[in-house]
């Protein structure tokens, strides 16, 4: 009878021992979480902000003023708009400006997983990935706060309407495209889970004071899909940056983001837009066109007219690579990885 006494005793003590660990363990996994985000309830529109701590987010930058503000964005303040919604551009003082970007889908449908997700994407931290550093969820949308890239995408760079255009020699694409490299390549091998972005294009890559390149909108293509994967069977991506397995297989792979980074090292080689009508028009692609032509050893022609000064070795070593990442099989495209080295010795001063 003792002895039962006893191991009632004991399971007891362990039982109250495990609860009190539980509750000790979530008390400081709360407040670490409190130590890295500023969390406003907003009682008037029902909505709720968090900011995730960061050397900007440390300046005196008062509460309201960031949620007013940031209610307050109109179409005056609109930079542009792409398929996930609209983007705003807050101005907070002169010198601190994010990009907000406005989901089209509201939140009503969404759960705790959907902020799990923004919270995994705001501990993203690279000199070459658009910081994210807060969101806005109300019951009827969300809102992304990023890091305001002041220079724009690439593809505006690139082809933009002529206030947007830049003349860009190839020091600074060559830099953009190590950049964007380095960027893809965080995702891919670094980052745990490993992130694949399913929608590498040049309006992804955006642009710096520097000019250095940033990726943004990665997670969004799983942000938005309910059943939410990091390879999945979602129809992301964009017609003449996709790999052409995708059509037959509907995944985005990790080789996929290679093959839409070798689209855009073309882009940057050829000046022409991937998804150019033109192109369409004629029934080919960006690749099967400039594929066609280095075939024909007419390399010249496939070459931006503005890069006819570039070093003739690093162009073609440029255009090598692409190719590797435009392999039709997927299992012979390099990684990204090999990627940045390849580019790393394309230039010796690119650094
Ligand atoms: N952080 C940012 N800083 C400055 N401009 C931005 C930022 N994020 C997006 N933009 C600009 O806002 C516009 C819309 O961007 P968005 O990412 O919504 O669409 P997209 O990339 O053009 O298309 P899609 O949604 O199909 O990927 C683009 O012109 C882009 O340059």
């Amino acid at each position: 009878m003792g002895k039962a006494k006893d191991i009632a005793f004991y399971i007891t003590v362990c039982c109250i021992a495990f609860i009190t660990s539980k509750i000790i363990i979530s008390i400081l996994l709360y407040k670490r979480w409190k130590r890295k985000h500023l969390v406003y309830e907003d009682g008037f529109s029902g909505g709720k902000m968090v900011l995730f701590k960061s050397a900007i987010m440390q300046q005196p930058l008062s509460s309201d003023v960031l949620l007013k503000k940031t209610l307050k964005l109109s179409n005056k303040d609109i930079i542009g708009s792409g398929g996930y919604g609209t983007v705003y551009r807050l101005n907070i003082n002169d010198s601190v400006a994010f990009a907000v970007k406005r989901l089209n889908r509201g939140s009503a449908e969404r759960d705790r997983g959907f902020e799990r997700e923004l919270e995994a994407m705001g501990d993203i931290k690279h000199r070459n990935i658009v910081t994210l550093h807060g969101y806005y969820t109300a019951p009827h949308y969300n809102l992304l706060i990023y890091e305001l890239m002041p220079n724009g995408s690439l593809d505006a760079v690139l082809h933009g309407r002529s206030m947007e255009k830049k003349d860009l020699d190839w020091g600074s694409r060559y830099r953009i495209a190590l950049g964007a490299a380095r960027g893809i390549s965080y995702l891919h091998h670094d980052c745990i889970p490993h992130i694949i972005h399913r929608d590498i294009k040049s309006s992804n890559i955006l642009l710096d004071q520097k000019m250095e390149a940033r990726v943004s909108d990665f997670g969004l293509a799983t942000l938005m899909e309910p059943d939410k994967t990091h390879v999945s069977t979602f129809p992301a991506g964009t017609f003449g940056y996709l790999a052409p397995e995708y059509f037959d297989t509907g995944k985005a792979t990790a080789k996929g983001d290679v093959y839409s980074f070798g689209v855009v090292l073309l882009e940057l080689l050829t000046g022409k837009k991937p998804t150019d009508e033109a192109f369409f028009e004629e029934g080919t692609k960006l690749v099967t066109w400039v594929k066609a032509v280095v075939e024909d050893k007419r390399e010249v022609h496939a070459l931006d007219s503005r890069l006819k000064c570039a070093p003739t070795d690093e162009i073609n070593n440029a255009f090598r690579i692409a190719f590797m990442c435009l392999e039709p099989e997927p299992s012979m495209r390099p990684s990204m990885a090999e990627i940045v080295k390849m580019l790393e010795q394309v230039k010796s001063d690119n650094l």
